[in-house]
């Protein structure tokens, strides 16, 4: 068949069309990626290449755009050019992808999506790409290592400076960065909660998991879709990082004296932590107040809630910050509060070339404000979890100590910081704060 009529491989077709949303809508990959799936009808392997192709290459672009640009030699390539030679480097670089069959392909999607034009300049390019392995190529394009270890590993392992920045300081120097910064480009295990009372970790072995060692209630699955798993698709488990069924576990584990029947998730959507929450608070007697700003995250949460008895939750849809509630109401609360995400850069390939430093400064004063809020809503004696899934500094320990500092009936009683090259979670941070009983 002659090169012009060769049909596009539909994965790498998908591939770039998830590309283009990401860039061109600002869409998020992982939302965008099952509707792409659905279009070109692709299943099992396909599927999983397309995935592979269009996460890799959106996540890895900080180290595949230096690449490319050195093999160009006019500077400007058009938006469409460069997902086509993203995704062409991303096959040479990082996949098992044989050379012509990734310089081919990749030439064929050009011209199908763009035209015959660029073909030229795509087979060019990628042709010098192939004739060195990664490593020579991050030599070429990164800073050097000794000179300069942030600018270096944030060209080789793909990730702003600013982000490299501020997870070092988190870390509290630079001797895990790299070891984090690689485990931020591994694609994560997928982990089940059991939610109690309603599906045990037995039944969910038998799906094909694994248990997990930090959180009673989790499982990791070999492969295969979660949702065509019974008690998932019932609602009777969930799909949960491991470090945020710990976040829910430190809420609903913190030893507490007196009443406990009122427990309250002031940031609630889309529902995994409430939805374990709810049916630990079934078990104990209680009942979950599980609020969220936004009404259609709070449907959400009511679909996570279906398994739960009914009289163990509320879902309210309401600002945390201007609460529905009298002061003291509750006994528990979690106050997983919006943040930058930075603790969970292996989930969504984009996120790390959206944020800004800008963003983390505007977070910082709304988590101090529902933190105040959570600790008004606890009576005294009663505790607050206080949770991010980042673990930036300013979003965690300094907000804790900021809010402390104008209190003087909270004290703070435990926190951790679990991290993916650690623990293999996400980078949840979590700290518990009692109000002081009166008297
Ligand atoms: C980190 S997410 C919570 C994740 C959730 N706990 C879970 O495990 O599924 C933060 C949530 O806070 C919500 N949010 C942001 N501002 C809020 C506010 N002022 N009051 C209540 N919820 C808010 C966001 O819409 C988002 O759903």
């Amino acid at each position: 068949m002659s090169e012009r009529r060769r049909p596009v491989d539909r994965s790498r077709r998908a591939a770039l069309d998830v590309l283009t949303a990401v860039r061109a809508e600002r869409a998020y990959a992982n939302l965008v990626l099952p509707q792409v799936l659905r279009k070109h009808r692709l299943e099992g392997r396909d599927a999983a290449l397309a995935t592979e192709l269009a996460s890799g290459a959106i996540r890895m672009q900080g180290l595949y755009d230096p690449v490319i640009d050195a093999c160009l030699t006019k500077p400007r390539l058009q938006d469409e050019v460069r997902d086509v030679l993203r995704l062409g480097t991303h096959q040479l670089l990082s996949m098992r992808v044989p050379d012509h069959a990734a310089i081919s392909t990749s030439v064929d999607l050009v011209r199908a999506s763009v035209g015959q034009g660029p073909a030229g300049l795509v087979n060019a390019v990628l042709r010098k790409v192939s004739r060195r392995p990664l490593a020579e190529w991050i030599a070429e394009v990164a800073p050097d290592r000794t000179r300069d270890l942030h600018g270096h590993l944030a060209v080789a392992h793909s990730h702003p400076r600013w982000v490299v920045e501020l997870l070092a300081e988190a870390l509290g120097g630079d001797d895990e960065l790299e070891a984090l910064l690689v485990a931020d480009n591994a694609a994560p295990r997928v982990t089940l909660a059991a939610r109690p009372g309603l599906a045990d970790v037995a039944e969910l072995e038998v799906a094909g998991g694994t248990r997990t060692t930090l959180s009673p209630y989790g499982v990791v699955l070999a492969g295969g879709d979660p949702a065509a798993v019974p008690a998932v698709a019932e609602g009777r488990a969930g799909v949960q990082d491991e470090g945020s069924q710990l976040v829910a576990l430190a809420m609903a584990d913190a030893p507490l004296l007196g009443r406990d029947e009122r427990w309250l998730d002031l940031c609630a959507g889309p529902g995994g932590k409430a939805a374990l929450l709810a049916s630990l608070a079934a078990q104990r007697g209680a009942r979950l107040v599980a609020n969220e700003r936004q009404p259609h995250r709070a449907t959400l949460v009511a679909s996570a809630m279906r398994a739960v008895p009914p009289e163990a939750v509320h879902v309210l849809a309401g600002d945390g910050t201007r609460p529905a509630w009298v002061p003291g109401t509750f006994d528990r609360v979690l106050v997983d509060a919006p943040c930058s995400g930075l603790g969970a850069l292996r989930r969504r390939p984009e996120s790390r070339w959206r944020r800004t430093p800008a963003d983390v400064d505007v977070l910082v004063g709304l988590q101090q404000v529902l933190l105040d809020v959570a600790l008004e809503s606890v009576r005294p004696g009663g505790v607050v979890v206080y949770a991010t899934c980042s673990p930036v500094v300013a979003e965690t320990v300094d907000v804790v100590a900021a809010v402390l500092a104008r209190r003087d009936d909270t004290h703070e009683v435990d926190r951790f910081q679990l991290w993916p090259h650690r623990e293999g979670t996400d980078a949840m941070f979590a700290a518990t704060l009692r109000r002081r009983p009166v008297g």
